[in-house]
């Protein structure tokens, strides 16, 4: 099952429109065309309309925001969710000042996302006006642990229940949720903290797991957050043998996305679904 998510988005390759930060773009891009979708990555208000009516999918992430790429935003995708295309909001470092919350409570308001993909301190600023951050990094005390897994799992349903999308929260333990069933998942390794990008390149495979998977939302976006850990270990893996440091990490973890078959996806998966 989840493995025909991944051999989906190869068979269909959907078109997925990013309007992201200019930070992990290129990562974003590569990772698009590793999971077998096609990246397009303008930000221009310009053809946003078009774009947001071209695209299978759009992923909007908040890491540079602008007023000109907020004004991209808005139009694809309003103009994505009347083609019923899927949404993904990426709220990055969404507590980290005025401009960045009330960005988020704008495209909260005016966008109806499919899923939302954020770090623990991003969702918990999102969804209950807090107003803290560690810039775009999660704050350690905010991490989810075995303690605070079950209040964390019922914010995350109550956030999925007033926005109708799909909940998932990165971090050493991933939660992936809709009102009802929940994903926890236990897939990836610390040296993903230290790769920028590892979310915002999660936030763009999950808008093409979901593309090509328009009935199976909670699904599609629980294996493109399994492919993410699934695809950290080997990098890691890699990256030890070779005794490299993050940047060659992050090139393996790329590659790890390319190679992955459908079958050592459903291998590889640790999680539980409650
Ligand atoms: N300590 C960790 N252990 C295992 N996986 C991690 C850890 N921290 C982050 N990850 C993984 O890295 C990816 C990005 O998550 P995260 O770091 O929370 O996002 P962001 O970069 O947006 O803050 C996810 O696939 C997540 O599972
Ligand atoms: C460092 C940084 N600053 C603005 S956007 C960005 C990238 C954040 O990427 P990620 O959340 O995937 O680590
Ligand atoms: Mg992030």
């Amino acid at each position: 099952m989840l493995g025909e998510i991944l051999e989906n988005v190869r068979e269909r390759s959907p078109l997925i429109q990013n309007i992201t930060n200019y930070v992990t773009a290129n990562d974003c891009a590569n990772i698009t065309l590793a999971c077998g979708a096609s990246p397009t990555m303008s930000d221009g208000e310009e053809e946003a309309e078009e774009m947001g009516r071209l695209c299978d999918g759009l992923n909007i992430n908040m890491g540079t925001l602008h007023p000109r790429s907020v004004k991209a935003m808005l139009l694809a995708g309003k103009s994505a969710a009347g083609f019923g295309r899927p949404i993904v909001l990426d709220p990055v470092g969404a507590g980290a000042s005025t401009y960045r919350r009330e960005t988020a409570e704008e495209l909260l308001r005016e966008i109806p996302f499919t899923a939302i993909r954020g770090n623990i301190s991003e969702i918990k600023t999102i969804s209950g006006g807090r107003n803290s951050s560690k810039g775009v990094d999660a704050d350690a005390a905010d991490a989810v642990t075995e303690e605070n897994l079950e209040k964390t799992i019922a914010l995350a349903r109550d956030f999925s229940g007033r926005t109708g999308a799909v909940i998932a929260i990165s971090g050493a333990v991933d939660i992936v949720t809709d009102t009802k069933n929940t994903y926890i998942i236990r897939n990836g390794h610390p040296v993903m903290a230290k790769i920028t990008g590892c979310g915002c390149m999660l936030s763009s495979l999950t808008a093409a797991y979901l593309a090509a998977n328009p009935d199976r939302k909670l699904e599609a976006v629980a294996a493109a957050v399994i492919t993410m850990g699934l695809c950290g270990e080997k990098a890691y893996e890699k990256m030890a043998e070779e005794n490299s440091g993050n940047a060659g990490c992050r090139n393996h973890l790329i590659d790890e996305v390319y190679k992955l078959t459908g079958r050592e996806l459903e291998r590889g998966a640790k999680y539980e679904l409650r």
